[in-house]
């Protein structure tokens, strides 16, 4: 489970986030929406340690996670491209974080082969990450962050630059990492896709929860009225 705590973020006199307190438990798969700048990027980011809280904490397993490196074992995460090695080919880097987890090669090859609907390594092999289009950097960082069999799960807008049937590939992926007992936290700005696949939709606006709802057959309705499309 993981715990934010009283959690602040201010950049200046800016709040970027605050939260007085959240729970996410396991299984749930929660879709984060919210307008640009809403703190969706800015509450990921938290949960992973890369950005400092101005006060309060998160913890994971019961655990901050500023205080250990415990969680990293069982959390996989892909938020931008910064996560990958762009002088790596797609192999290289997924082998390198196989070996990270203990992985060998033989069995990144394996679940690349088991995965290759959404991302065939044969037609990228020749290709530097930095090479790749956007949506195929995107697809490499996701798979990264499955690999590992993580419990938990953190991706930031994984349907962006995807073409159609990746989009669709990834929800049943989703859906069935999820069905598996992985916790799943995602941001999106597709509500169509975040209603269909998530079990809790937390909307946020300027660094607050502004609902916190389990998704029913309603929410894309009530979102769509909020967002006024
Ligand atoms: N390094 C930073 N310095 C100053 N302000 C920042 C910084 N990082 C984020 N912010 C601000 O924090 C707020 C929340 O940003 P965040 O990236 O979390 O939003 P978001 O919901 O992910 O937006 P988007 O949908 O555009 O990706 C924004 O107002 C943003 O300008």
């Amino acid at each position: 489970m993981i715990e934010i705590i009283d959690i602040q973020k201010r950049y200046g006199n800016q709040v970027a986030l605050s939260i007085k307190k959240l729970e996410i438990n396991k299984n749930e798969l929660v879709g984060l929406v919210g307008n640009n700048g809403a703190g969706k990027t800015t509450l990921l980011s938290l949960i992973l340690d890369l950005i400092a809280p101005t006060s309060g904490f998160v913890t994971s397993k019961s655990v901050k996670v500023s205080d250990t490196d415990a969680w990293k074992s069982y959390t996989g995460s892909f938020l931008n491209e910064g996560f990958l090695i762009p002088f790596l080919n797609p192999v290289e880097y997924l082998s390198f974080i196989g070996r990270l987890h203990g992985i060998n090669e033989t069995d990144v090859l394996g679940f690349l082969e088991e995965n290759k609907l959404f991302f065939d390594i044969n037609v990228f092999s020749e290709k530097y990450i930095r090479e790749l289009s956007a949506g195929n950097k995107n697809k490499v960082g996701i798979l990264a962050s499955i690999l590992s069999k993580p419990e938990f799960l953190i991706l930031d807008e994984p349907f962006s630059n995807l073409d159609p049937s990746s989009q669709s590939w990834l929800k049943s992926k989703l859906k069935d990492l999820s069905k598996e007992g992985v916790t799943v936290i995602i941001s999106s700005h597709d509500l169509k896709h975040v209603t269909e696949i998530c079990s809790r939709i937390l909307l946020l606006e300027e660094g607050r929860i502004v609902k916190d709802a389990n998704t029913s057959n309603e929410t894309l309705i009530e979102l769509e009225k909020y967002f006024e499309i």
